[in-house]
């Protein structure tokens, strides 16, 4: 039963009889997150003193300039992660390919995977805008013990046993869902301890936000300009108010609070819109069905969405239930 102010650590170990394969090895990888979400904390937080600002002069599989954080961040997690031999494989938005992470005893093969994008809202970095990290765990479908396959990766979200993310803005939270609600953590500064803070999170069923790149308009399919034109509507409880952080993990936190949709759709610059499926939509997703609230392509739930590449991006539709709804009417008008 979540307490208010309990620890993360007190939390993890509570419900642990929760998960369906309880045996303790998804506590110890929600703590190894909750580790390196720590140092990339400390990291961020004084970004302007030290060197990590700006980008590294290299690009991503995404043909994206990889920022110095992007990789300091990319280093933190898969390192925390592997000096724990807790999962089998990790696949990241700053690695081309998954990594196999094989566990010394022999006896004692991992079965989890782990998708993340070590920090998110990378164009907010430079300006002291909020930012964050999202991971995504699965269950390997290979045979414990046998070399993961990219099989491991590519699987439907619904089959995810974990999802969340750390927010790093006026103050630092974890937000996380084994499937039994969603609970987010704010992190003490001071003696380094997340605290819960925010007990079984709820999307409201609607509310006045849209968060949405409108400079990208013209290139929008039709559905998405006719339903931002019904949000700027003076009628009902319209017009909604327009906000945009640049950081999927901002807006997506704030909505979640307020009640909002947040939109990234597809458009004549970006066939598949911009956000990757496995390590944002997905997670997301899981975290917006888990708080009452809806994720689609405009079409489909985003769970049910059956991967074929790493690094592939999907349209994204998601919030407050009725919004999403009232988006996806708009779509379906042009289909
Ligand atoms: O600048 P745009 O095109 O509006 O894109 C902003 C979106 O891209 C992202 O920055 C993509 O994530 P990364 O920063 O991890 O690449 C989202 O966080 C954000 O919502
Ligand atoms: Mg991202
Ligand atoms: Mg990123």
């Amino acid at each position: 039963m979540a307490r208010k102010n309990q620890t993360l650590g007190e939390f993890i170990i509570e419900n642990q009889s929760e998960f369906k394969y309880s045996s303790g090895e998804l506590s110890k990888l929600i703590n190894a997150i909750r580790l390196a979400a720590k140092v990339v904390n400390h990291e961020v937080n004084k970004a302007g003193l030290v060197d990590i600002l700006g980008a590294v002069g290299d690009t991503n599989v995404q043909g994206e300039d990889q920022q110095k954080l992007d990789v300091l961040a990319n280093e933190k997690f898969i390192q925390t992660l592997k000096n724990r031999e807790i999962v089998c494989g990790i696949a990241s938005e700053e690695e081309d390919d998954f990594i196999e992470v094989n566990s010394h005893d022999e006896q004692h093969q991992n079965k989890y995977v782990v998708l993340i994008d070590p920090l998110d809202g990378s164009s907010n970095i430079d300006v002291n805008v909020s930012v964050g990290t999202i991971f995504s765990i699965y269950r390997r479908v290979t045979p414990i013990g046998s070399p993961v396959t990219l099989e491991d990766f590519l699987q439907p979200g619904r089959n995810q046993v974990a999802a969340g993310y750390v927010i790093y803005g006026t103050s630092t939270m974890l937000v996380y869902t084994t499937g039994h609600g969603v609970n987010g953590f704010t992190l003490n500064p001071a003696i380094g301890t997340f605290y819960l803070s925010h007990p079984n999170m709820q999307f409201p069923e609607t509310g006045q936000i849209y968060s949405v790149n409108e400079g990208n308009y013209s290139h929008f399919p039709q559905g998405v300009k006719d339903y931002i034109k019904y949000c700027q509507m003076e009628e009902e409880d319209r017009p909604y108010t327009s906000r945009y952080i640049g950081s999927l993990v901002s807006d997506f936190h704030r909505n979640m609070i307020k009640g909002g949709i947040y939109l990234y759709p597809k458009s004549s610059k970006a066939s598949e819109g911009k956000l990757r499926l496995l390590y944002e939509c997905n997670p997301m997703a899981y975290l917006a069905e888990q708080a009452g609230g809806k994720a689609s392509n405009g079409f489909k739930a985003i769970l049910d969405i059956q991967p074929s590449e790493l690094h592939q991006r999907v349209p994204f539709f998601c919030g407050s239930r009725k919004m999403v709804e009232k988006a996806e009417e708009f779509m379906k008008i042009y289909s």
